[in-house]
């Protein structure tokens, strides 16, 4: 699977990159199907937003010029971009001047069981808590270890995803998506100006959502809220949506809502 560095075929990068020495950048994990992203702006957006956040000088149009000609020669599979700051000498502080550089990775999709969607997942009540930074919260930067961490909690098929929660206890998200609640009808999703990652799945399905008319509220959401949901599901760019069955004590039907919002992202994805 081709891989490039700069807008050029390449297998290896400079070990000077502050993306390696910091996680000093953002990534973004895109599906592309017959040749295109089919949430590409959602991810330029998002990426331009974390580069404004942090001060890198991207130029998205050039990115977006590249991305669409990768993913042409992809195909089908996933392309993960990284931007990171570029190239510094030790020490934390941002060089003055610095040229972001641009990666490029593709792979297969995931093979996720067919049942994570029809039948739904169970949730591993994961320990790691996250950290709550606002200067970060909703970007995908490259500091991923707590979900690192929050991965290796379990081994084994039984959990398909994990609960992750902050140091107060509310609940955020899951290690590799978003995470909705249903009640009465109406959607909840937690906010995420604390911490987490603002998921363009998820950005496009609150869009959609609000678009039908169904009520949607952003906010703090308690793991005891969570536990009187009449439904839970996960979202992410790469499988759409998946229903949670479970987490510890609790379980949940697949409802009626969450599979209304799963035909919603599969057409938001191509599926
Ligand atoms: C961890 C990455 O991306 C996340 C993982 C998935 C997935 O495995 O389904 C999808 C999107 C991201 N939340 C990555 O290395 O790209
Ligand atoms: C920690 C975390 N939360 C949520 C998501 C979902 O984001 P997206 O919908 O952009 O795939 C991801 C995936 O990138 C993630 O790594």
């Amino acid at each position: 699977m081709p891989s490039w560095v700069d807008g050029h075929p390449a297998e290896s990068l400079s070990i000077k990159d502050r993306g390696l020495a910091y996680g000093d950048g953002l990534f973004e994990t895109i599906a592309v199907r017959a040749g295109r992203p089919p949430l590409l702006e959602y991810h330029l957006a998002r990426l331009a937003e974390g580069c404004r956040r942090l001060g890198i000088a991207l130029d998205l149009a050039l990115m977006r010029t590249e991305l669409l000609a990768f993913s042409a020669g992809l195909g089908e599979g996933v392309a993960k971009l990284m931007i990171t700051r570029g190239e510094g000498l030790r020490g934390y502080a941002p060089p003055p001047v610095a040229l972001p550089r641009r990666i490029l990775q593709s792979s297969a999709f995931p093979a996720y069981p067919e049942a994570n969607a029809e039948q739904g997942v169970r949730l591993f009540p994961c320990a790691t808590r996250l950290a709550e930074q606002p200067l970060l919260a909703g970007l995908k930067h490259l500091n991923r270890l707590e979900q690192v961490l929050a991965r290796a909690e379990w081994q084994g098929g039984e959990f398909a995803e994990g609960l992750m929660r902050d140091q107060s206890g509310r609940v955020i998200e899951a290690v590799f998506s978003n995470l909705f609640l249903v009640r009465d009808g109406g959607l909840v999703t937690p906010d995420l100006s604390r911490c987490g990652v603002a998921g363009v799945m998820r950005a496009a399905l609150l869009g959609s959502a609000r678009a039908q008319g169904i009520e949607v509220d952003v906010r703090d959401v308690s793991y005891g809220e969570l536990l009187q949901a009449d439904e839970v599901f996960l979202c992410n760019s790469l499988f759409g949506i998946w229903p949670v069955r479970s987490v510890t004590e609790q379980n949940w039907p697949v409802g009626p809502l969450t599979r209304k919002l799963q035909a919603i992202a599969r057409d938001l994805l191509d599926i």
